[in-house]
């Protein structure tokens, strides 16, 4: 065997590359670029660079092909000015916002997090669930909220364009966040009216979104519990990286509370980054379970396996699993 520690020195060292990345999003490099091309020292003085630190970090971002250079001139790249510059609609950088000001730190904890079995977050030493102390401050959860628009735009496209719309009529998004997955269904198919629910405090926030859009006519807010409150009435439920949030007893309470309100012939849609059967594939699935280990206090991801066991067991009488994009699958329930 031909061994060498490139693969082991790669992952170890992922942290430097990681926070380039975090750092240029909070400074605005892609969308100070995204309006106009720009040698060093314009550069420089833009984003309030020490000289020291400028030319380094621009070529490293060039190195990982995040940026490009020509001549001394740089310039994003097609894939960093479609999703990291804040002026446009696909924009997704509000993930890499939230994974820099919360995520960034509370990973230095997960060791301790291995050891106890303890969330590493705000709610750290005062059992507040996530929920509850993101929402306590109006700017963490607005950008909270925003993190979840850049993390299920992909899927909601994929949602939108892989399930059969055309046999129903009406939907909810069950957690629905800023409103990403209702904006994009209602967008893609005019047939369709949806509800976004969620908790009060997320009402201005996904109201203010879902008329940027421009569906508001399709598309209400409704404001409560998920697990206490009446669910409405509705032909299709998705819950988008909901699930994986709670513990095994929430997530089935939860799934059975979906069944009961769905009429026969209603489906549920859930997804997330579902970790292959084997639980050996699907990195950022197993990543994303350690983060909910960070994040919450019960929390974890799930194969397609479990996830379809859980919907048979709350009545669901046929069920399928389907790739969406990257790391992300959904698990179809039909009653
Ligand atoms: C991880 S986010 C997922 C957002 C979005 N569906 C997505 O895929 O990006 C979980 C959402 O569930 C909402 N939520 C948490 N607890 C809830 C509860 N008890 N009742 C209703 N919504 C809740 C949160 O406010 C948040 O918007």
């Amino acid at each position: 065997m031909n061994a060498t520690p490139e693969h082991i020195m790669q992952v170890g060292f992922g942290f430097w590359a990681s926070k380039t990345l975090l750092s240029a999003v909070e400074l605005g490099v892609f969308s100070t670029l995204a309006n106009a091309p720009a040698d060093l020292p314009t550069l420089q003085g833009k984003l309030g660079l020490h000289p020291r630190a400028a030319r380094d970090f621009l070529d490293t971002l060039v190195a990982l092909k995040l940026l490009e250079r020509d001549g001394g001139v740089y310039r994003n790249t097609a894939e960093t000015d479609l999703f990291l510059d804040r002026a446009k609609p696909s924009y997704i950088g509000g993930l890499l916002e939230m994974a820099n000001a919360r995520l960034y730190g509370f990973w230095g904890s997960l060791t301790e997090a291995l050891r106890s079995g303890e969330l590493q977050n705000e709610g750290k030493g005062g059992g507040e669930n996530l929920f509850a102390a993101l929402y306590a401050d109006p700017e963490r959860l607005r950008g909270f909220l925003r993190a979840m628009s850049g993390v299920s735009a992909g899927a909601a496209q994929a949602i939108a364009a892989g399930f059969p719309w055309k046999d129903y009529t009406t939907f909810m998004d069950l957690g629905s966040a800023q409103g990403m997955v209702p904006a994009t269904l209602a967008a893609a198919h005019p047939h369709l009216t949806g509800i976004g629910f969620d908790l009060p405090p997320v009402k201005p926030v996904f109201e203010e979104f879902i008329a940027q859009r421009g569906v508001q006519d399709r598309v209400r807010f409704q404001a409560g519990n998920f697990f206490e409150d009446p669910l409405p009435n509705v032909d299709v439920i998705v819950m988008g990286h909901i699930l994986h949030d709670w513990d095994l007893a929430e997530k089935k309470a939860l799934l059975r509370r979906v069944f009961d309100a769905l009429p026969k012939g209603g489906v549920v849609i859930a997804y997330d980054a579902i970790i292959d059967d084997d639980r050996r594939n699907n990195a950022f699935g197993l990543l994303m379970s350690l983060n909910m280990l960070i994040e919450t206090s019960g929390g974890f991801d799930y194969t397609g396996a479990d996830c379809q066991g859980w919907m048979r067991e709350a009545g669901f009488a046929k069920t399928r699993v389907e790739p969406l994009v990257g790391p992300d699958s959904m698990v179809i329930g039909f009653k």
